[in-house]
């Protein structure tokens, strides 16, 4: 999987979002060290703060399904019936996350508006001095 299918992925993943309330659809493809790939959407809830990003529900379903060790996740966003036009960036809790699993140094995070227009950054340069499993010695 080139990094351009992973925004792909992401593009298509966008599709699903449920987002009734913000009208902002976010797609997010996660590509486990396998090969494996898992879309993700925003699921938005009537009473607001169940909803979940895209890249958690992404990140959650590789879990679920036995999947620890990631790569990279692509990730795209706005608003809802619109062509893409600015980057969307991972939110904090999404951060946070991610650095559960991820190892900050060389898990990679593609921001893109479309399959040829993306920026890449790692966790580390999105989540500095960050706070995760070691810190607990796990
Ligand atoms: O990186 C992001 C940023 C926002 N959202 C979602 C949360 C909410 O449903 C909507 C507006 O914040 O977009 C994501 O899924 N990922
Ligand atoms: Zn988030």
């Amino acid at each position: 999987m080139t990094d351009i299918e992973l925004v792909r992925a992401a593009i298509t993943a966008r599709e699903n979002a449920y987002a009734p309330y913000s009208h902002f659809a976010v797609g997010a493809a996660l590509l486990c060290a396998d090969g494996t790939v898992y879309g993700g959407c925003n699921i938005e809830n009537a009473a607001y703060s169940p909803g979940n990003c895209a890249e958690r529900t992404a990140i959650f379903r590789a879990v679920f399904d036995g999947h620890r060790d990631f790569a990279a996740i692509a990730v795209v966003g706005g608003p809802q019936g619109q062509p893409i036009s600015e980057l969307c960036a991972p939110c904090g809790v999404c951060r946070q996350v991610m650095r559960e699993f991820c190892d900050p140094a060389t898990f990679r995070i593609l921001m893109g508006t479309s399959d040829t227009e993306y920026i890449e950054s790692t966790l580390e340069e999105l989540l500095p001095y960050s706070f995760g499993p070691e810190n607990l010695g796990k």
